[in-house]
């Protein structure tokens, strides 16, 4: 079984990762791992501190040779961010002191994890609340979920996702007429492209952002306010029968929620047709069976690739929706922690969209998930002796 964890604070030394679980001779270099993590820090709508990082791990156990060798694979990444703002990271993080000459944070921002956070480790400074919570973290859970990542890659299962709206601007998109069929067009390495069955493009990424997306992200960003917005991402390749019915925590799509909700500022996920199928009946919902060329498929994937917390081998649909970045310049109202006065909510360098980026870490957090269902049902402790099980199935 695949696990992961990941250590660090946004604005400590570096972010340390360990995955362990990952199958022998699988070949997997830092560059790789790399190319998801430069993706993440691109996008539409990001802060300043994504132009300064330079993210890339560093591989400290695990691989010889460029293939791991089954032990766990412990990753490391520097914070830049320590070294080089002015705001002497180096003082505000230190292990030692008591802290005396560092001025608390007590004006909590709606929407973030800072008065949650206080009230439940009672802090008495918002700081260790920010640090910990940020999505910085899911710098090095793209690097450690790379790993799987290039695990399904090698059984020809590709990983793509874009954004479908940003605010009130959308796609008008009626999805079951071009995703019943997706096919990845592998773009420069790690970048997956995806087309649908009718040749319209499956959006990537943030150069695939309308001008009406990217002119309500600058309208936002002049108004000091901030935008989130939905997302969809595709998988292509799963074979049929990873995941299962018998029991709830076996259940493909229930796993798979996890890992989303789990990822900062996620408030909604859904397969497939997902909430639009509450919406119809039945006749126009569920997808009709076929058979063809000696296997069944289906006519539509209104299910999204799911049925009975199994995969049905048709193109998985995951989308789901993000939250508005809770940091804004033009405050809102707020209690300091401290005096309980009424506040003005303090603004800190900030993204004003990530979701072009965030889509990344989603497509990430996915991967170990679909990795484990994988090793269930074609396990073993190679590359090798997946592939003769995964081929003789
Ligand atoms: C890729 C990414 C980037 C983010 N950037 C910011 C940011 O710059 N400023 C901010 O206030 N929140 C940002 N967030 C959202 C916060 O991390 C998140 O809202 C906070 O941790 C509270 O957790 P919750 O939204 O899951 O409740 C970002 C989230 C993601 C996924
Ligand atoms: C550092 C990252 O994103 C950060 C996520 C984040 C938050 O509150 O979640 C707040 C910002 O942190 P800072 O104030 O240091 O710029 C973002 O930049 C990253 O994605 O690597």
């Amino acid at each position: 079984m695949i696990r992961y964890l990941t250590a660090g604070e946004s604005h400590g030394p570096q972010l340390t990762g360990i995955i362990e679980g990952i199958p022998a001779g699988l070949s997997i270099t830092e560059d790789e791992i790399a190319l998801h993590l430069a993706r993440r820090q691109k996008g539409y709508g990001r802060g300043g501190r994504m132009a300064f990082e330079k993210d890339r791990a560093e591989i400290l156990s695990g691989v010889r040779f460029g293939k791991t060798t089954g032990a766990p694979i412990a990753l490391q990444m520097p914070n830049r961010a320590f070294e080089k703002d002015d705001a002497n990271w180096p003082k505000v993080m230190n292990k030692e002191g008591d802290g005396e000459d560092v001025d608390p944070i007590t004006v909590p921002r709606p929407g973030h994890a800072d008065l949650t956070g206080v009230q439940k480790y009672r802090y008495d400074d918002i700081r260790p609340a920010i640090e910990r919570s940020s999505a910085r973290e899911t710098a090095m859970r793209v690097a450690c979920s790379s790993i799987a990542r290039k695990f399904l890659n090698h059984f020809g299962i590709e990983i793509g996702g874009h954004v479908t709206q940003i605010g009130s601007i959308g796609y008008d998109d009626p999805w079951e007429s071009v995703r019943t069929r997706v096919d990845p067009m592998l773009d420069e390495g790690a970048e997956t492209v995806f087309r649908a069955a009718d040749e319209s493009p499956v959006r990537c990424l943030d150069e695939e952002l309308t001008q009406q997306m990217r002119q309500e992200i600058i309208v936002r960003r002049k108004e000091g306010s901030s935008l989130g917005g939905h997302w969809e991402v595709l998988v292509t390749g799963l074979p049929t029968g990873l995941g299962s019915f018998v029991h709830w925590d076996r259940k493909l799509d229930g796993r798979l929620a996890q890992a989303v909700m789990g990822t900062q500022a996620m408030k909604g996920v859904e397969i497939g047709q997902g909430f639009e199928a509450g919406r119809r009946h039945g006749q126009v919902v569920h997808d009709e069976i076929t058979y063809e060329n000696e296997a069944f498929s289906r006519r539509t994937n209104r299910m999204g690739g799911i049925e009975g917390g199994i995969s049905t081998g048709m193109p998985l649909i995951v989308r789901g929706v993000m939250k508005p970045i809770p940091t804004m310049l033009t405050p809102i109202s707020t209690v300091d922690i401290n005096t309980k006065e009424e506040k003005d909510t303090r603004y800190e360098r900030s993204d004003v969209c990530a979701l072009p980026r965030a889509i990344v870490v989603i497509e990430s957090v996915i991967a170990p998930v679909l990795a484990n269902a994988f090793l269930e049902k074609f396990g073993g402790d190679s590359i090798e002796e997946i592939e003769e099980r995964y081929h003789n199935r």
